[in-house]
């Protein structure tokens, strides 16, 4: 039997804004005892499903991020990852696990379709999402750890740094600030972030080639914390770094957090407009556009 009860958090009145939390209390498994099995909620979207389970007993909500076919980064999927993280804000979560749902890909990082072509105007909605749902990441009240199970380039790199902490699926797969290699260069706030994982000396060489790090190479440079052999270990690892916090009290945790991100934090808040213009000269110069539209191609023809 599933005892279950449903409750609307932050619909803001669109469809795919709305999420949908299920709380199954209890399952009972056929001549076994009932188990609690948490939390679950599943938000769907034309731009990207995220679901959510949250752990009753623990109060982790693994986050995974499902928009095929390489979880690119687009404005509708960026709200929807924001507003996620404001419903876990409000239901008080005590921990998160942010992971994907794809095989062989974390997120593919920013969906280049948003930066090839665009206007103006819908380059500012888009970038302005972006500043918006990475501020939100960087500065949750709850720990967070990336389970990168899957390529993680870009802004994938950057979502994935801006979780306390990495535990990485190995030996396939790549994470990196790649945007040189594009011909771009990445944001000033992408280049805090890095330098503040993984110091000057190791972020200027790594972003000024755009290296894209193997998880053996990222695991040396400090890019990631943890290399694991398979999702389920890596899912273990992540519950065991969580666990740590549960006798930690919360407010000081999220305080001493902030005390250590403010810098990189209020440089992007002071510094939003300018972030932005900086962007919009860059991507839609003329040079810049067809180097995007070069690098497209060069993708679809794989
Ligand atoms: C003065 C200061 C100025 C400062 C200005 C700052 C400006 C900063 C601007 C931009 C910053 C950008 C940061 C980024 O995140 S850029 C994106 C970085 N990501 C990548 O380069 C990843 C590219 N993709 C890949 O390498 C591969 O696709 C991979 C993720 C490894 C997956 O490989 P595979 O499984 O083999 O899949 P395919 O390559 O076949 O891809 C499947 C389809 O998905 C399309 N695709 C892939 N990546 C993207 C993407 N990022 N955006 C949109 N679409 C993407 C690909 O074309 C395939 O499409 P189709 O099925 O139609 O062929």
């Amino acid at each position: 039997m599933i005892i279950s009860f449903h409750y609307n958090i932050g619909n803001q009145g669109i469809f795919h804004n709305s999420i949908m939390f299920v709380k199954k209390a209890l399952f009972a498994v056929p001549n076994s005892k009932s188990l609690p099995i948490g939390l679950v909620a599943r938000f769907s979207s034309a731009t990207g499903d995220i679901g959510v389970t949250v752990n009753d007993k623990t109060g982790v909500a693994t986050v995974k991020l499902q928009r095929a076919p390489v979880n690119s980064l687009n404005t509708g999927f960026l709200k929807n990852i924001e507003s996620t993280l404001d419903s876990l804000e409000k239901e008080k979560a005590r921990g998160l696990i942010l992971t994907s749902g794809l095989p062989k890909i974390f997120t593919a990082g920013l969906d280049i379709l948003e930066l090839y072509n665009c206007t103006t105007e819908s380059l500012t909605t888009f970038w302005t999402q972006l500043q918006s749902t990475w501020l939100k990441l960087h500065a949750t009240s709850f720990p967070s750890v990336a389970l990168i199970n899957g390529h993680a380039p870009g802004a994938g790199c950057q979502l994935a740094m801006s979780c306390e902490y990495r535990i990485m699926l190995g030996p396939k797969y790549t994470i990196g600030l790649n945007e040189t290699k594009m011909g771009i260069i990445a944001p000033f706030w992408f280049v805090d972030t890095m330098i503040d994982t993984l110091g000057p000396r190791q972020a200027e060489l790594a972003l000024t080639s755009g290296k894209l790090f193997t998880s053996s190479e990222a695991l040396k440079v400090g890019l990631i914390d943890e290399e694991v052999g398979s999702e389920e270990e890596g899912v273990a690892k992540a519950e065991a770094f969580l666990s740590q916090y549960a006798t930690i009290p919360g407010t000081a945790r999220k305080l001493t957090k902030l005390m250590i991100r403010e810098k990189t934090i209020s440089n992007l808040v002071k510094n939003k407009d300018k972030d932005l213009k900086n962007v919009i000269d860059l991507i839609t110069s003329a040079q810049v556009q067809k180097g995007l539209g070069l690098y497209l191609q060069s993708l679809k023809k794989k």
